[in-house]
């Protein structure tokens, strides 16, 4: 490992502060930005109730004492949390996303990284989303570039699919025998569609956090019908690179309104695994097995409708000893070394930009 001039390895810490609002991940990787030396110490910052609430009054807008008091929020949950870090040479600082409309108003992400920068004494990669989007880009997903990291440091032969199942899915498919991610070939990567509408649902219903580990789900029926007319909306026939904003399912909703609680849950998570399954039809060849990561992981009613509906293996990260709650916090982390080497962190095959780009800017205290 070489220090801080040099181009071997660094210590980087990453943070994300993910569309379910939940709270803010923090983990460390030690990485040259193409290798994956280790991981190191992760970290959790739950929002309160209290502060959930102010990020969720501030989804969707751009400008306004909403979007100030989000970012307030977000930046004081951050510099806490990331504080309790000691050895990182360089932050990767995500943020919070309020708004993603990659062909209209652009991505917005909250959060200082210049702020950060001086509150931690260390520099800090930021803004990771806006230059691919303003290249032509989605802007999302980023995390693929890690997928094709994290596919490598595990010694994976042959092609294989990263799930990550949060507020909104997204897949990556990576061919780990191609050793550059923006190489033609090597990546494959969207979001598959949503799955927060199944924590609004039992919001609204039953005032819960989200359905846990399927208690509701389990007991209810799937109706056909719905699961159709979802899957009849145009984003599943859309060809990839394609990403997706918070809300835009809210048609999930109104599609079960009518169901019992449990047939709702039902119907809503069979939904989210057949957007998964419609998304499979695009990988360049089938992958040897499908790797999931974030939340939703935890779900076993999801787990086992994804086994049911793809051809090939459906496990946890775990399976490969990742750490499936840190996935994206530990991407920011390596891309954040990546944009300090001037490497790319997305290509035409993971966002659709025109050309392989660097993404984010560097604060220095
Ligand atoms: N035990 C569980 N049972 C069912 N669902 C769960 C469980 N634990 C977490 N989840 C789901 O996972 C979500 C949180 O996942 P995660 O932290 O990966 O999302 P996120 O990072 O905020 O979202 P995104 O990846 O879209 O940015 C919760 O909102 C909930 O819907
Ligand atoms: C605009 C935005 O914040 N998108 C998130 C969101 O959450 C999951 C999915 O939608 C993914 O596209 C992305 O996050 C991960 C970390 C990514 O960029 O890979």
């Amino acid at each position: 490992m070489k220090g801080k001039n040099g181009q071997g390895s660094i210590p980087a810490l990453g943070a994300m502060s993910g569309t379910s609002l939940d709270g803010v991940d923090a983990a460390m990787v030690v990485t040259d930005g193409n290798r994956i030396e280790s991981f190191g110490k992760t970290g959790y910052r739950a929002y309160s109730p209290a502060e959930r609430e102010i990020l969720r009054a501030a989804l969707g807008r751009w400008h306004d004492d909403d979007v100030a008091q989000a970012a307030d929020t977000v930046q004081a949950a951050h510099a806490a949390l990331l504080g309790e870090f000691e050895d990182a040479e360089l932050v990767g600082f995500h943020g919070q996303t309020l708004a993603h409309e990659p062909r209209g108003r652009g991505t917005h992400q909250i959060g200082d990284g210049e702020a950060l920068a001086r509150a931690l004494g260390v520099p800090v990669v930021w803004d990771f989303r806006a230059a691919d989007v303003a290249m032509g880009g989605e802007g999302a997903p980023l995390a693929p570039f890690f997928h094709h990291a994290c596919a490598r440091h595990i010694g994976a032969k042959r092609p294989l699919a990263f799930l990550n199942l949060g507020g909104v899915g997204n897949l990556t498919w990576v061919d780990p025998r191609i050793e550059a991610p923006e190489a033609e070939g090597a990546l494959l990567a969207f979001d598959t569609g949503p799955a927060e509408p199944i924590n609004d649902l039992v919001g609204q219903r039953l005032g819960l956090d989200c359905d846990r580990d399927g208690a509701l789900a389990r007991q209810g029926r799937v109706l056909d019908g719905a699961l159709e007319l979802f899957l009849a909306e145009s984003y599943f026939s859309r060809m990839p690179p394609k990403s997706l904003d918070r809300d835009d399912f809210s048609v999930m909703l109104d599609l079960v309104r009518g169901l019992s609680d449990a047939d709702a849950a039902a119907t809503m998570t069979a939904m989210a695994a057949a957007s998964v399954m419609r998304g499979m039809e695009h990988c360049p060849q089938p992958p040897e097995r499908v790797l999931v990561t974030g939340g939703g992981r935890l779900n076993p009613v999801m787990m086992r409708m994804l086994g049911a509906c793809l051809d090939c293996p459906v496990e946890p990260v775990e399976a490969v000893d990742l750490d499936g709650d840190m996935l994206e916090a530990q991407a920011f982390a390596y891309l954040a070394v990546r944009v300090a080497r001037g490497l790319p962190t997305s290509a035409p095959s993971t966002t659709g930009v025109p050309a392989p780009v660097g993404g984010g800017q560097i604060s220095r205290p």
